[in-house]
């Protein structure tokens, strides 16, 4: 595999950063998650856009354009010849000492790795996956807000790790006012009477995914609103499913034990799914433009 390091396409077993960097040392940096369809990057403008913005939100300055991030991304899908892909890009705040203090960190680490990676969920799709509401809060707004996508993911593992021991697929936290939030890797969506509702997006992610559903939605003339959930709306839904550009479009089928709907994936969710599916094999920006 290639991969891209500070201006360099190296082999992976070169890829070596050093332990002094700040993004290991303290999670001091941002990343995105992308994907290739076809030949395509799905919604890469979108992702490029979240990646600034994690950036900046931290006061990290990523010392490439976002149109030289785009070709370096493009370039390292070419030289692992890969046209289906899952991309990470990575930016940490570089090499520093075992202090904190981003001042100490020089220049900024940039990593762009691109891999195969197939359905996230296996055959789960078919079914639905089995949830928990986690006892872990998602941080709040006011102290390590959920829309930088930093390399902060404790939170995140915390609340994977308390589904794991349960034995169930995905976590669904709550912030701590006691609103819905999100997954641990993923938005969250319920579907009630016909009506999508998800939450708003300052107590979680602001998701890539979530925003195509939302579009495709409107598209079928489904009405769609954004309000806080509880745990009432979860049990209660007709439908429950999450979304993300790893998870893609994944149905829910049980919540705490409770059985959703008839337990099966939704009419709306399965459409959902389609329409989604149709869109990452017809858009995107093409890796040999
Ligand atoms: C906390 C969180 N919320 C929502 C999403 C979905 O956002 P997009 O629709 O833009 O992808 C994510 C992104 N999903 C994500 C990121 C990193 C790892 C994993 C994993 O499950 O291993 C998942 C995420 O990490």
């Amino acid at each position: 595999m290639i991969i891209y390091l500070d201006g360099r396409f190296v082999p992976e077993e070169e890829a070596r950063v050093s332990v002094f960097d700040h993004g290991l040392l303290y999670g001091d940096g941002v990343f995105e998650g992308i994907r290739a369809y076809n030949g395509k990057i799905f919604r890469l403008d979108e992702h490029l856009a979240r990646l600034y913005d994690s950036a900046k939100a931290i006061d990290l300055a990523i010392p490439l354009t976002k149109a030289e991030m785009a070709e370096v991304i493009k370039e390292t899908l070419r030289q692992n010849s890969l046209r289906d892909a899952y991309i990470r890009p990575i930016v940490t705040r570089g090499k520093g000492d075992l202090g904190l203090d981003p001042l100490k960190c020089a220049k900024p680490t940039v990593i762009v790795i691109a891999v195969t990676w197939g359905a996230m969920y296996g055959d789960l799709y078919d079914n639905g996956l089995r949830a928990i509401c986690v006892s872990v809060r998602r941080t709040p707004p006011e102290s390590m807000p959920p829309n930088v996508k930093s390399l902060n993911y404790l939170n995140n593992i915390l609340a994977k790790i308390e589904a794991n021991y349960r034995g169930v697929d995905e976590a669904i936290f709550f912030d701590t006012k006691g609103h819905v939030s999100e997954g641990s890797g993923d938005n969250i969506f319920v579907v009630k009477d016909g009506v999508i509702i998800t939450p708003p997006t300052l107590n979680n992610l602001r998701g890539i995914t979530r925003m195509v559903v939302l579009e495709i939605a409107a598209s079928m003339g489904i009405t769609v609103l954004e309000r806080d959930l509880g745990y009432f709306d979860l049990y209660t839904a007709d439908e429950v499913f999450v979304t993300g550009t790893a998870a893609e479009v994944a149905p829910i089928r049980e919540i705490d034990g409770r059985v959703i709907g008839n337990g099966k994936p939704g009419p709306i969710t399965r459409q959902l799914m389609a329409a989604f599916r149709t869109a990452t094999q017809k858009d995107g920006t093409p890796i040999e433009g």
